[in-house]
C-alpha cells in the first residue's frame, strides 16, 4: 500500500517548476528524497503536506485526495518537520512538544492524561525527557532538532516528513537521529518520508529512494541499488566510487566535479 501518491503533479513557484511528478510512496517504509540544491525536493514536501497546491495533478495520502481532507484530519494523518535554524522564544521543551496536540484540542481544551502520556512518549522516544523543562531556544542545535521531532512526533500521525533532519548536526547527532528514526519506524510502523542530502545515510538507513532533478522525477528504488557511480554523475555530475562494505554497508567516495 502507498502511503502517498502522487500523479502527474505539476506545479509553477516564481521561476520554477515541479514536472509530471509521478510517485507511490510506500506505507511503513523508510523514504529519502534526494537531488541537488534547487531541485524541488522541499516544495515537493510542501505539495505533499497541502502547503502548495499543484497546477495540475491529484496527490492523495491515504489512498484520499488531499482536497477531501478537513485541516485537523490532516493534521492527525500527516506530520511535518520543515528545515529551522529559527529559535522558538518564551517555550519550554515540554511546552513546544505538547503543542503537537493541537489537532486533537479544541480552543481552550486542557490537555488530557492521554496528551500528557503521549508528550511523555515522544520526548522519551527522542532523548529529550531530560531537557523537559529547559527554554528551547537554550537547547543546542541537535537537542533542538530533537525536540521538534518530538513535537512532531506527539501529533501521533501515521506519516512523518523530515526537511534534511540532520542538517546542522555533527556526525555523532546525525547517526544517533537516524538511528533513533529507524527504531521509530520499526517500532510504530511509521511512514517516514525526508529529505536527505547525505546519499550514505539515504543508502545506509532508507528503503525507498526518490532522486529529483531540475523539478523532475529522475529516478525510484532501492536506495542500494540505485545509487551507482552511474547515478551519482547523472544526478549530481561528480565522479565517485560507490562500494559495498561489510556485505551490505554502501561506501560513497566522491572523486571530483565533473
Ligand atoms: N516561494 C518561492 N518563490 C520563488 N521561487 C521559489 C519559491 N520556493 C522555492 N522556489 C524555487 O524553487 C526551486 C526549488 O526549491 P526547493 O526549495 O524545492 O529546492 P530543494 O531541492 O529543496 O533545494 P535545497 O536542497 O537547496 O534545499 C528553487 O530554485 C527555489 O529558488
Amino acid at each position: 500500500m502507498s502511503a502517498i501518491e502522487t500523479s502527474q503533479v505539476h506545479l509553477h513557484i516564481g521561476g520554477f517548476q515541479l514536472k509530471n511528478v509521478t510517485l507511490s510512496i510506500p506505507s511503513e517504509k523508510i523514504t529519502a528524497i534526494v537531488g541537488p540544491n534547487g531541485s524541488g525536493k522541499s516544495t515537493l514536501l510542501q505539495t505533499m503536506t497541502r502547503l502548495l497546491v499543484p497546477d495540475q495533478g491529484e496527490v492523495l495520502v491515504q489512498d484520499k485526495p488531499l482536497p477531501q481532507y478537513k485541516t485537523m484530519e490532516f493534521a492527525k494523518t500527516v506530520a511535518l518537520m520543515t528545515q529551522s535554524k529559527h529559535t522558538i522564544p518564551n517555550l519550554t521543551v515540554g511546552e513546544l512538544v505538547a503543542y503537537g496536540r493541537s489537532p486533537y484540542k479544541r480552543l481552550f481544551d486542557h490537555s488530557n492524561q492521554e496528551d500528557k502520556d503521549i508528550v511523555q512518549w515522544a520526548m522519551e522516544v527522542t532523548h529529550t525527557l531530560r531537557h523537559e523543562n529547559r527554554m528551547f531556544h537554550t537547547l543546542s542545535g541537535g537537542e533542538q532538532q530533537k525536540a521538534r521531532l518530538a513535537m512532531a512526533l506527539a501529533q501521533k500521525t501515521n506519516i512523518i516528513l523530515l526537511d534534511e533532519p540532520t542538517t546542522f548536526l555533527d556526525i555523532a547527532h546525525q547517526l544517533d537521529v537516524m538511528e533513533m528514526l529507524v527504531k521509530i519506524n520499526q517500532a510504530y510502523r511509521m511512514t517516514i518520508i525526508m529529505v536527505l542530502h547525505d546519499l550514505q545515510q539515504a543508502a545506509n538507513y532508507c528503503h525507498y529512494l526518490v532522486a529529483m532533478k531540475k523539478g523532475e522525477i529522475q529516478k525510484t528504488g532501492n536506495p542500494k541499488e540505485v545509487i551507482t557511480a552511474e547515478f551519482l554523475k547523472d544526478i549530481y555530475q561528480i565522479e565517485a566510487k560507490v562500494r559495498l562494505e561489510d556485505e551490505d554497508y554502501v561506501n560513497i567516495m566522491p572523486l571530483r566535479k565533473l
